[in-house]
Protein backbone atom coordinates (compact mmCIF):
# COMPACT_ATOMS: atom_id res chain seq x y z
CA UNK A 1 0.00 0.00 0.00
CA UNK A 2 1.58 3.33 -0.98
CA UNK A 3 2.50 6.04 1.53
CA UNK A 4 1.80 9.62 0.34
CA UNK A 5 2.88 13.25 2.22
CA UNK A 6 1.08 16.30 1.66
CA UNK A 7 3.13 19.16 1.85
CA UNK A 8 0.70 21.96 2.99
CA UNK A 9 -2.46 21.46 5.78
CA UNK A 10 -4.45 24.30 3.80
CA UNK A 11 -7.95 23.58 2.55
CA UNK A 12 -6.86 21.75 -0.56
CA UNK A 13 -3.82 19.80 1.04
CA UNK A 14 -6.42 18.42 3.55
CA UNK A 15 -9.14 17.65 1.54
CA UNK A 16 -7.31 15.36 -0.44
CA UNK A 17 -5.09 13.99 2.78
CA UNK A 18 -8.73 13.09 4.10
CA UNK A 19 -9.69 11.44 0.74
CA UNK A 20 -6.36 9.83 0.61
CA UNK A 21 -6.56 8.42 4.34
CA UNK A 22 -10.23 6.88 4.11
CA UNK A 23 -8.99 5.12 1.04
CA UNK A 24 -6.79 3.55 4.13
CA UNK A 25 -3.59 5.33 2.77
CA UNK A 26 -1.23 5.97 5.30
CA UNK A 27 -0.55 9.92 4.94
CA UNK A 28 1.78 12.33 6.81
CA UNK A 29 0.66 15.98 6.58
CA UNK A 30 3.29 19.06 6.81
CA UNK A 31 2.15 22.85 7.02
CA UNK A 32 4.47 25.69 8.31
CA UNK A 33 1.57 26.75 10.68
CA UNK A 34 2.39 24.45 13.84
CA UNK A 35 -1.50 25.38 14.89
CA UNK A 36 -2.81 23.83 12.36
CA UNK A 37 -1.23 20.74 12.71
CA UNK A 38 -1.95 20.43 16.57
CA UNK A 39 -5.97 21.11 15.60
CA UNK A 40 -5.38 18.42 13.48
CA UNK A 41 -3.65 16.04 15.46
CA UNK A 42 -5.53 16.50 19.01
CA UNK A 43 -9.04 17.33 17.25
CA UNK A 44 -9.19 15.77 14.33
CA UNK A 45 -10.08 18.85 12.76
CA UNK A 46 -8.59 21.32 10.79
CA UNK A 47 -10.53 23.98 11.77
CA UNK A 48 -9.39 27.06 10.25
CA UNK A 49 -9.33 25.91 7.05
CA UNK A 50 -11.97 23.35 6.15
CA UNK A 51 -13.71 23.29 9.88
CA UNK A 52 -16.52 20.75 10.58
CA UNK A 53 -14.81 17.56 8.62
CA UNK A 54 -13.35 14.96 10.42
CA UNK A 55 -9.79 13.54 9.44
CA UNK A 56 -9.41 9.98 9.60
CA UNK A 57 -6.21 8.63 12.58
CA UNK A 58 -4.44 7.65 9.47
CA UNK A 59 -3.55 11.39 9.01
CA UNK A 60 -0.42 11.67 10.88
CA UNK A 61 1.29 15.38 11.38
CA UNK A 62 4.85 16.30 10.71
CA UNK A 63 5.99 19.32 12.14
CA UNK A 64 9.35 18.93 10.22
CA UNK A 65 9.56 18.28 6.16
CA UNK A 66 11.75 16.25 5.80
CA UNK A 67 10.26 13.42 8.28
CA UNK A 68 7.22 14.30 6.34
CA UNK A 69 8.38 13.31 2.90
CA UNK A 70 10.88 10.21 4.17
CA UNK A 71 10.10 7.15 2.68
CA UNK A 72 7.09 7.82 1.23
CA UNK A 73 5.89 7.00 -2.65
CA UNK A 74 4.00 10.46 -3.66
CA UNK A 75 4.35 13.97 -2.50
CA UNK A 76 1.33 16.03 -3.01
CA UNK A 77 2.71 19.57 -3.12
CA UNK A 78 -0.31 21.51 -1.76
CA UNK A 79 1.29 24.85 -0.80
CA UNK A 80 0.51 27.91 -3.09
CA UNK A 81 1.67 28.46 -6.04
CA UNK A 82 4.31 31.49 -4.70
CA UNK A 83 5.65 28.76 -2.42
CA UNK A 84 6.67 25.53 -4.49
CA UNK A 85 9.94 26.99 -5.11
CA UNK A 86 10.98 27.21 -1.73
CA UNK A 87 9.60 24.34 -0.58
CA UNK A 88 11.16 22.26 -3.25
CA UNK A 89 14.76 23.65 -2.63
CA UNK A 90 14.17 22.77 0.69
CA UNK A 91 12.95 19.02 0.16
CA UNK A 92 14.85 18.42 -3.02
CA UNK A 93 18.48 17.27 -0.88
CA UNK A 94 15.90 14.17 0.67
CA UNK A 95 14.13 12.51 -2.10
CA UNK A 96 14.37 8.84 -2.41
CA UNK A 97 15.12 7.55 -5.64
CA UNK A 98 11.21 6.80 -7.79
CA UNK A 99 9.64 9.14 -5.38
CA UNK A 100 6.81 10.99 -7.51
CA UNK A 101 5.61 14.55 -6.99
CA UNK A 102 2.12 15.87 -7.68
CA UNK A 103 1.66 19.55 -7.67
CA UNK A 104 -2.00 20.76 -6.67
CA UNK A 105 -1.37 24.46 -6.96
CA UNK A 106 -2.71 26.36 -9.86
CA UNK A 107 -0.77 29.38 -11.00
CA UNK A 108 1.93 31.18 -12.84
CA UNK A 109 5.54 31.64 -11.61
CA UNK A 110 5.16 35.58 -11.36
CA UNK A 111 8.77 37.04 -12.88
CA UNK A 112 9.89 33.39 -14.53
CA UNK A 113 6.55 32.73 -16.11
CA UNK A 114 6.99 29.07 -15.35
CA UNK A 115 4.36 26.43 -14.78
CA UNK A 116 4.05 24.43 -11.47
CA UNK A 117 5.51 21.29 -13.18
CA UNK A 118 8.64 23.33 -14.45
CA UNK A 119 9.31 25.16 -11.13
CA UNK A 120 9.57 21.69 -9.86
CA UNK A 121 11.41 19.85 -12.43
CA UNK A 122 13.97 22.73 -12.44
CA UNK A 123 14.64 22.76 -8.44
CA UNK A 124 14.72 18.96 -8.00
CA UNK A 125 15.82 17.88 -11.60
CA UNK A 126 12.42 15.01 -11.30
CA UNK A 127 11.46 14.83 -15.21
CA UNK A 128 8.32 13.00 -14.28
CA UNK A 129 6.26 15.51 -12.14
CA UNK A 130 2.56 15.13 -12.43
CA UNK A 131 -0.22 17.30 -11.86
CA UNK A 132 -4.12 17.52 -10.55
CA UNK A 133 -6.40 19.62 -11.49
CA UNK A 134 -10.07 20.27 -12.57
CA UNK A 135 -13.08 21.37 -10.79
CA UNK A 136 -12.85 20.32 -7.68
CA UNK A 137 -13.24 22.57 -4.37
CA UNK A 138 -12.02 21.11 -0.62
CA UNK A 139 -14.94 21.82 1.34
CA UNK A 140 -17.43 19.37 -1.47
CA UNK A 141 -14.27 16.70 -1.87
CA UNK A 142 -13.83 16.26 2.03
CA UNK A 143 -17.62 15.71 2.02
CA UNK A 144 -17.67 13.04 -0.50
CA UNK A 145 -19.27 15.19 -2.60
CA UNK A 146 -19.16 13.52 -6.16
CA UNK A 147 -16.19 15.17 -8.29
CA UNK A 148 -13.87 14.61 -11.94
CA UNK A 149 -10.55 16.03 -11.97
CA UNK A 150 -7.96 15.45 -14.43
CA UNK A 151 -4.06 14.55 -14.03
CA UNK A 152 -1.29 14.79 -16.41
CA UNK A 153 2.41 14.27 -16.73
CA UNK A 154 4.74 13.28 -19.23
CA UNK A 155 4.98 9.92 -18.72
CA UNK A 156 1.87 7.72 -18.59
CA UNK A 157 2.75 5.85 -16.77
CA UNK A 158 3.52 8.30 -13.81
CA UNK A 159 -0.18 9.78 -14.72
CA UNK A 160 -1.91 6.54 -14.70
CA UNK A 161 0.17 5.82 -10.75
CA UNK A 162 -1.70 9.29 -9.84
CA UNK A 163 -4.89 8.51 -11.39
CA UNK A 164 -4.85 4.85 -9.10
CA UNK A 165 -3.78 6.52 -5.99
CA UNK A 166 -6.75 8.95 -6.06
CA UNK A 167 -9.44 7.46 -7.66
CA UNK A 168 -12.62 6.65 -5.33
CA UNK A 169 -16.16 5.95 -6.02
CA UNK A 170 -16.40 9.83 -5.63
CA UNK A 171 -13.63 11.46 -6.94
CA UNK A 172 -13.08 10.17 -10.80
CA UNK A 173 -9.62 10.91 -12.29
CA UNK A 174 -9.11 11.05 -16.20
CA UNK A 175 -5.53 11.25 -17.09
CA UNK A 176 -4.63 13.76 -19.77
CA UNK A 177 -1.28 14.17 -21.97
CA UNK A 178 -1.19 18.12 -22.34
CA UNK A 179 0.45 19.29 -19.04
CA UNK A 180 0.36 22.54 -20.35
CA UNK A 181 -2.56 22.87 -21.21
CA UNK A 182 -3.71 21.42 -17.73
CA UNK A 183 -1.61 23.65 -16.03
CA UNK A 184 -2.61 26.85 -17.83
CA UNK A 185 -6.33 26.00 -18.08
CA UNK A 186 -6.40 25.56 -14.06
CA UNK A 187 -4.32 29.16 -13.30
CA UNK A 188 -6.08 31.33 -15.81
CA UNK A 189 -9.11 30.44 -15.27
CA UNK A 190 -8.68 31.96 -11.64
CA UNK A 191 -8.11 35.61 -13.39
CA UNK A 192 -11.96 35.02 -15.23
CA UNK A 193 -13.30 34.39 -11.59
CA UNK A 194 -12.16 37.15 -10.15
CA UNK A 195 -13.81 39.33 -13.29
CA UNK A 196 -17.03 36.81 -12.50
CA UNK A 197 -16.89 37.88 -8.83
CA UNK A 198 -16.16 41.59 -9.69
CA UNK A 199 -19.65 41.36 -12.09
CA UNK A 200 -21.70 39.97 -9.08
CA UNK A 201 -20.40 42.83 -7.00
CA UNK A 202 -21.14 45.46 -9.49
CA UNK A 203 -24.55 43.93 -9.37
CA UNK A 204 -24.25 42.73 -12.80
CA UNK A 205 -26.42 39.76 -14.21
CA UNK A 206 -26.22 36.08 -15.49
CA UNK A 207 -26.01 37.77 -18.73
CA UNK A 208 -22.61 39.15 -18.08
CA UNK A 209 -21.10 36.07 -16.08
CA UNK A 210 -22.01 33.98 -19.35
CA UNK A 211 -19.82 36.55 -21.42
CA UNK A 212 -16.69 36.90 -19.18
CA UNK A 213 -17.26 32.98 -19.08
CA UNK A 214 -17.25 32.51 -22.66
CA UNK A 215 -14.82 35.15 -23.66
CA UNK A 216 -12.59 34.15 -20.85
CA UNK A 217 -12.53 30.82 -22.52
CA UNK A 218 -11.25 32.50 -25.80
CA UNK A 219 -8.37 33.87 -23.82
CA UNK A 220 -7.20 30.90 -21.95
CA UNK A 221 -7.33 28.95 -24.99
CA UNK A 222 -5.42 31.47 -27.17
CA UNK A 223 -2.86 31.89 -24.46
CA UNK A 224 -2.82 28.40 -24.68
CA UNK A 225 -2.14 27.40 -27.69
CA UNK A 226 0.40 29.98 -28.44
CA UNK A 227 2.20 28.23 -25.42
CA UNK A 228 2.37 25.12 -27.11
CA UNK A 229 -0.76 23.81 -25.14
CA UNK A 230 -3.76 21.68 -27.16
CA UNK A 231 -6.76 23.59 -28.38
CA UNK A 232 -9.37 20.63 -26.90
CA UNK A 233 -7.86 20.44 -23.40
CA UNK A 234 -9.54 23.86 -22.90
CA UNK A 235 -13.11 22.28 -23.09
CA UNK A 236 -12.21 19.68 -20.55
CA UNK A 237 -12.35 19.46 -16.93
CA UNK A 238 -9.19 21.68 -16.12
CA UNK A 239 -10.46 24.14 -18.94
CA UNK A 240 -14.02 24.67 -19.13
CA UNK A 241 -15.04 22.40 -16.64
CA UNK A 242 -12.60 24.49 -13.52
CA UNK A 243 -13.82 27.62 -15.02
CA UNK A 244 -17.72 27.03 -14.81
CA UNK A 245 -16.99 25.90 -10.61
CA UNK A 246 -14.90 29.12 -9.96
CA UNK A 247 -16.90 31.47 -11.47
CA UNK A 248 -20.00 30.41 -10.24
CA UNK A 249 -19.32 28.68 -6.99
CA UNK A 250 -19.55 30.24 -3.26
CA UNK A 251 -16.89 28.36 -2.21
CA UNK A 252 -14.41 30.28 -4.70
CA UNK A 253 -11.96 32.29 -3.13
CA UNK A 254 -11.29 33.78 -6.74
CA UNK A 255 -15.14 34.88 -6.86
CA UNK A 256 -15.40 35.67 -3.33
CA UNK A 257 -12.43 38.18 -3.54
CA UNK A 258 -13.66 39.52 -7.00
CA UNK A 259 -17.64 40.01 -5.47
CA UNK A 260 -15.89 42.66 -2.42
CA UNK A 261 -13.44 44.21 -5.46
CA UNK A 262 -16.78 44.97 -7.09
CA UNK A 263 -18.64 46.54 -4.54
CA UNK A 264 -16.06 48.64 -3.76
CA UNK A 265 -13.24 47.36 -1.51
CA UNK A 266 -10.04 47.78 -1.99
CA UNK A 267 -7.79 44.58 -3.57
CA UNK A 268 -6.11 44.39 -0.03
CA UNK A 269 -8.91 44.64 2.19
CA UNK A 270 -10.46 42.01 -0.44
CA UNK A 271 -7.53 39.29 0.17
CA UNK A 272 -7.66 39.98 3.67
CA UNK A 273 -11.27 39.59 3.98
CA UNK A 274 -11.14 36.14 2.22
CA UNK A 275 -8.13 34.71 4.33
CA UNK A 276 -7.46 31.81 2.14
CA UNK A 277 -5.16 32.12 -0.86
CA UNK A 278 -6.47 33.65 -4.27
CA UNK A 279 -4.35 33.00 -6.88
CA UNK A 280 -6.01 35.12 -9.21
CA UNK A 281 -4.00 37.87 -8.66
CA UNK A 282 -0.69 37.33 -9.10
CA UNK A 283 -1.76 35.09 -12.01
CA UNK A 284 -3.89 37.93 -13.22
CA UNK A 285 0.22 39.82 -14.18
CA UNK A 286 1.92 36.54 -14.68
CA UNK A 287 -1.33 36.02 -17.71
CA UNK A 288 -1.07 40.07 -18.68
CA UNK A 289 2.73 40.25 -19.19
CA UNK A 290 2.91 36.83 -21.31
CA UNK A 291 -0.26 38.00 -23.68
CA UNK A 292 2.36 41.32 -24.49
CA UNK A 293 5.06 38.25 -24.73
CA UNK A 294 3.27 35.90 -27.03
CA UNK A 295 1.37 38.81 -28.72
CA UNK A 296 -1.99 37.22 -27.58
CA UNK A 297 -5.31 39.31 -27.35
CA UNK A 298 -6.20 39.04 -24.14
CA UNK A 299 -8.93 42.21 -23.17
CA UNK A 300 -10.65 40.97 -20.01
CA UNK A 301 -7.44 39.85 -18.53
CA UNK A 302 -5.94 43.38 -19.42
CA UNK A 303 -8.90 44.83 -17.82
CA UNK A 304 -8.55 42.96 -14.89
CA UNK A 305 -5.15 43.57 -14.27
CA UNK A 306 -5.80 47.60 -14.47
CA UNK A 307 -8.65 47.20 -11.76
CA UNK A 308 -6.18 45.41 -9.73
CA UNK A 309 -2.83 46.69 -10.21
CA UNK A 310 -3.09 50.30 -11.48
CA UNK A 311 -6.71 51.22 -9.38
CA UNK A 312 -9.05 51.53 -12.57
CA UNK A 313 -12.68 51.85 -11.22
CA UNK A 314 -14.61 48.17 -12.31
CA UNK A 315 -17.36 50.00 -13.72
CA UNK A 316 -15.35 51.57 -15.81
CA UNK A 317 -13.33 48.47 -16.64
CA UNK A 318 -16.19 46.43 -18.07
CA UNK A 319 -18.08 49.51 -20.13
CA UNK A 320 -14.72 49.87 -22.18
CA UNK A 321 -15.02 46.30 -22.52
CA UNK A 322 -18.57 46.68 -23.82
CA UNK A 323 -17.20 49.77 -25.80
CA UNK A 324 -14.15 47.65 -27.96
CA UNK A 325 -13.93 47.51 -31.83
CA UNK A 326 -16.77 45.66 -33.32
CA UNK A 327 -15.78 42.48 -34.45
CA UNK A 328 -16.78 39.01 -35.53
CA UNK A 329 -17.30 36.20 -32.84
CA UNK A 330 -14.76 33.58 -33.76
CA UNK A 331 -12.14 36.09 -34.95
CA UNK A 332 -9.09 34.31 -33.86
CA UNK A 333 -9.39 31.20 -35.89
CA UNK A 334 -8.44 31.54 -39.38
CA UNK A 335 -10.10 28.66 -40.78
CA UNK A 336 -13.51 29.65 -38.87
CA UNK A 337 -13.25 32.84 -40.14
CA UNK A 338 -12.73 31.45 -43.76
CA UNK A 339 -15.57 29.40 -43.57
CA UNK A 340 -17.66 32.27 -42.04
CA UNK A 341 -16.92 34.42 -44.91
CA UNK A 342 -18.11 32.05 -47.54
CA UNK A 343 -21.42 31.05 -45.83
CA UNK A 344 -22.35 34.46 -45.35
CA UNK A 345 -25.63 35.03 -47.49
CA UNK A 346 -24.76 37.64 -50.06
N1 LIG B 1 -9.09 25.13 -1.96
C1 LIG B 1 -9.47 24.45 -3.01
O1 LIG B 1 -10.62 24.02 -3.10
C2 LIG B 1 -8.49 24.15 -4.10
C3 LIG B 1 -8.85 23.23 -5.09
C4 LIG B 1 -7.97 22.97 -6.13
C5 LIG B 1 -6.72 23.60 -6.14
N2 LIG B 1 -6.40 24.47 -5.17
C6 LIG B 1 -5.07 25.07 -5.21
O2 LIG B 1 -4.30 24.54 -4.13
C7 LIG B 1 -3.32 25.49 -3.72
C8 LIG B 1 -3.46 25.69 -2.21
O3 LIG B 1 -4.72 26.29 -2.01
P1 LIG B 1 -5.57 26.14 -0.68
O4 LIG B 1 -6.95 26.54 -1.03
O5 LIG B 1 -5.33 24.85 -0.02
O6 LIG B 1 -4.92 27.33 0.17
P2 LIG B 1 -5.26 27.76 1.66
O7 LIG B 1 -5.26 29.23 1.69
O8 LIG B 1 -6.45 27.03 2.16
O9 LIG B 1 -3.98 27.22 2.45
C9 LIG B 1 -2.68 27.58 2.07
C10 LIG B 1 -1.70 26.74 2.88
O10 LIG B 1 -0.38 26.98 2.39
C11 LIG B 1 0.46 27.34 3.47
N3 LIG B 1 1.39 28.35 2.96
C12 LIG B 1 1.08 29.59 2.52
N4 LIG B 1 2.19 30.24 2.14
C13 LIG B 1 3.23 29.39 2.35
C14 LIG B 1 4.62 29.48 2.18
N5 LIG B 1 5.20 30.60 1.69
N6 LIG B 1 5.38 28.41 2.50
C15 LIG B 1 4.82 27.29 2.97
N7 LIG B 1 3.50 27.14 3.19
C16 LIG B 1 2.70 28.19 2.88
C17 LIG B 1 -0.44 27.89 4.56
O11 LIG B 1 0.13 27.65 5.84
C18 LIG B 1 -1.72 27.07 4.36
O12 LIG B 1 -1.69 25.88 5.09
C19 LIG B 1 -3.61 26.76 -4.53
O13 LIG B 1 -2.73 26.82 -5.60
C20 LIG B 1 -5.04 26.57 -5.03
O14 LIG B 1 -5.28 27.21 -6.24
C21 LIG B 1 -7.25 24.77 -4.14
O1 LIG C 1 -11.46 28.69 -4.47
P1 LIG C 1 -10.65 29.03 -5.70
O2 LIG C 1 -11.19 30.17 -6.46
O3 LIG C 1 -9.19 29.16 -5.35
O4 LIG C 1 -10.74 27.75 -6.67
C1 LIG C 1 -10.40 26.51 -6.14
C2 LIG C 1 -10.29 25.45 -7.21
O5 LIG C 1 -9.30 25.82 -8.16
C3 LIG C 1 -11.59 25.08 -7.87
O6 LIG C 1 -11.39 23.99 -8.72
Amino acid sequence: MSKVSVIGAGSWGTALSILLAKKGLRVSIWDRNDGLLNDIKKARENIKYLPGVIIPQNVEVYPDIIECIKDTDLIVLGVPSHAIREICKNIKGSLNDGQKIVSIAKGIENDTYLRMSQVIEEETGINDVCVLSGPSHAEEVSRDIPTTVVVSSRKRTVAEYVQDIFMTPKFRVYTNPDITGVELGGAIKNIIALAAGISDGLGYGDNTKAALMTRGLAEMTRLGVAMGADTFTFSGLSGIGDLIVTCTSMHSRNRRAGILIGQGKSVNEALTEVKMVVEGVKTTKAAYELSKRYQVEMPITEKLYEVLFQDKNPKYAVTELMLREKTIELHENEEVVTREQKSWEL
